[in-house]
């Protein structure tokens, strides 16, 4: 399905809001699952020229994407290399390249803007992650974001494409925490699950995210992000509002477990896509390389893997030797 965004069909209280009058650019956004439906609603309402391609659109996605100003990629971290790959010879070296996608590469451990800019060394390559329950955007609530590049234009012809009334968009020059913060708190979201489902309180859950945040902190900083990304909302905000949601399918699949439900049994029912399950053990594995300590993320992924239950995974993590906070 390749289709121009229609405003009145999936978003009715958006469609409310007055269209700005801007420089209309041509967009194509890859990917029609909720992420990429919503991206490319927000941005034809601001009266763009937008495409929405799926792997059932009828049109090959060279076509949908040759000489576009901006190419948005809101496709799973599992369909990241095979969209990068079907690109490689169809993208324009001016085309703004937009990544939504908050996963890791599971044979890398790279980021999905790390593999972008790998294929497309020439195209500006900007990151765009918040706290951004699609739902919630679909039904014209408000909401705010970060997009990310080092140049500051490139980031400003972004901000402009989505900024409205109810999407406020923010520019930020650190890329990579920016990346890492939407892509990390996908762990917590689970453990955050976890934590409300066993019903463990308001100091537990505050405990897990506050030492959660320091975690992200720590793997994201070893990597080259800076410290200070992650207080802002596209770190501390998308984690508050991913922990605390039952909309976030991250969140939802630790909540279940905590019933007792099976990972299988889990992923059975959930509409949509968890990528914390395959960022967990990315990250356990780049950690272990790197000797980087994330006793969450640790209990998270041997929850996963079955090889706990979550009441031992909150025993383990209470019963570790004592520290200083920092
Ligand atoms: N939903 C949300 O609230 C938010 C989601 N995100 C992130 O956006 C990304 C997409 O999430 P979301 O839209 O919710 O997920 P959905 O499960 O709704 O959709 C998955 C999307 O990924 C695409 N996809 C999956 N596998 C492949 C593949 N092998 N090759 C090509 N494309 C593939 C699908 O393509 P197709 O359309 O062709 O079926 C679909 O567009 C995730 O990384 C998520 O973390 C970020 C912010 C908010
Ligand atoms: O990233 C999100 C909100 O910012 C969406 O979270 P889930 O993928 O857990 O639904």
């Amino acid at each position: 399905m390749s289709e121009q965004v229609n405003f009145n069909l999936e978003f009715p209280a958006i469609a409310q809001i007055p269209t700005l009058q801007k420089k209309q650019l041509s967009i194509a956004v890859i990917g029609a699952g909720a992420w990429g439906s919503a991206l490319a609603f927000l941005a034809a309402k601001n009266g763009h020229n937008v495409r929405l391609w799926s792997r059932s659109s009828p049109e090959k996605l060279e076509d949908i994407i040759a000489n576009t100003d901006l190419l948005i990629s809101a496709v799973s971290m599992s369909g990241v290399r095979s969209i990068v790959t079907q690109a490689q010879q169809a993208i324009s070296p001016n085309t703004i390249i937009v990544t939504a996608t908050k996963g890791l590469d599971k044979e890398t451990t790279c980021t999905p803007s790390q593999i972008w800019s790998a294929a497309f060394p020439k195209n500006p390559i900007v990151i765009l992650s918040g706290p951004n329950l699609s739902e919630e955007i679909q039904q014209g609530l408000p909401a705010a974001t970060v997009v990310a590049n080092k140049d500051h234009n490139v980031a400003k012809t972004v901000q402009s494409v989505f900024n409205s009334q109810q999407f406020r968009v923010y520019t930020n020059p650190d890329p990579l925490g920016v990346e890492l913060g939407g892509t990390l708190k996908n762990i917590m979201a689970i453990a955050a699950g976890t934590c409300d489902g066993l019903q463990l309180g308001t100091n537990a859950k505050a405990a897990l995210l506050t030492r959660g945040l320091s975690e992200i902190i720590r793997v994201g900083t070893n990597w080259g992000a800076k410290t200070e990304t992650f207080y802002g909302l596209s770190g501390l905000g998308d984690l508050l509002a991913t922990c605390n949601s039952h909309l976030s399918r991250n969140y939802q699949v630790g909540y279940n477990l905590a019933q007792g439900k099976t990972l299988s049994e889990i992923l059975t029912q959930l509409k949509g896509t968890a990528e914390g399950i395959n960022t967990t053990k990315v990250l356990i594995q780049r950690s272990h390389q790197l000797q980087i300590s994330v006793p969450i993320s640790y209990q998270v992924y041997r929850l996963l893997q079955s090889e706990i239950t979550p009441q031992e995974a909150v025993e383990a993590l209470m019963l570790r030797d004592t520290a200083p906070e920092y």
